[in-house]
């Protein structure tokens, strides 16, 4: 794995401006190496727009983002960061070990090393013989744990996850989030994007909630739950988003 040092990924006041859209930011935060850090916020608030500034699909219109510390750059990205998308986005005609050998050829740029990661993503996956199933005989979540087991799979210094277990059953996702965290507590960092609260709790070290397309509250689950008097980071989050959209 890229050696990046403690500080793997750095926003510093970053700002997306649509045309036609909101303004996402100023956002800023740091992932270290080893940590989960949880972007939290309702829907439109601004998450997936972080992430694609993160790698680089957006560029900043204001402050930055240091991967590694330097800008996200295309050629690079493969060796430093995996990204699990939202919508899941699969090669149908492939079929599901095909899926990881392209793709683990497309981050590690060598065939056999690319064997050895699409190996460990197969065991991870847990899909057995369906692997050599073409995918578009694939449920849902089958083509979740597809991808989601790949990046796990690379050894890249960041994984990025958004909304990594929707749509896994429970058995899936119980184990996904047990190799999320044993991939942090392995050195990785891990930037995610989630609205199960539960999911958070287990998985985050820091959380930040977002709103409107700015970062509200920023801290580990228990200082946040401090913070707004509350039992449950569901809770703090609703009180967070109140008391923001009064002030
Ligand atoms: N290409 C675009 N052009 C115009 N507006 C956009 C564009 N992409 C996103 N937006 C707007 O920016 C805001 C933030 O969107 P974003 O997808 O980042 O939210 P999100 O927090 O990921 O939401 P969700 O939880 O629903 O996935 C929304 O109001 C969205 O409509």
């Amino acid at each position: 794995m890229v050696d990046c040092g403690e500080t793997v990924l750095e926003l510093h006041g970053t700002v997306k401006r649509f045309k036609h859209g909101p303004t996402i930011g100023p956002i800023s935060f740091t992932v270290r190496r080893g940590e989960v850090f949880a972007l939290i916020g309702p829907n439109g608030a601004g998450k997936t727009t972080t992430i694609r500034m993160v790698l680089g699909i957006y560029r900043p219109d204001e402050g930055s983002v240091l991967l590694c510390g330097s800008p996200p750059e295309r050629l690079k990205l493969y060796s430093l960061a995996a990204y699990v998308p939202e919508e899941t986005a699969v090669y149908p005609k492939l079929t599901g070990w095909e899926h990881l050998v392209f793709y683990a050829t497309l981050y590690t740029g060598d065939r056999t090393r690319a064997v050895k990661v699409a190996e460990r993503a197969a065991e991870v996956s847990g899909l057995g013989d369906a692997l050599g199933r073409l995918v578009e005989g694939y449920s849902k979540g089958m083509k979740r744990r597809l991808i989601l087991s790949l990046a796990l799979a690379l050894e890249t210094p960041l994984l990025v996850l958004d909304e990594p277990t929707s749509g896994l059953d429970v058995h899936s996702a119980v184990r996904m989030r047990r190799l999320i965290r044993k991939a942090a507590d392995e050195g990785r960092a891990v930037l995610l994007s989630s609205h199960n609260m539960f999911e958070v709790e287990y998985l985050a070290d820091r959380v930040a909630f977002i709103a409107s397309g700015k970062i509200i509250a920023i801290g580990t689950p228990a200082s946040l739950k401090q913070r707004y008097a509350a039992e449950n980071l569901e809770e703090a989050f609703v009180k967070a988003v109140e008391a923001a959209a009064t002030v």
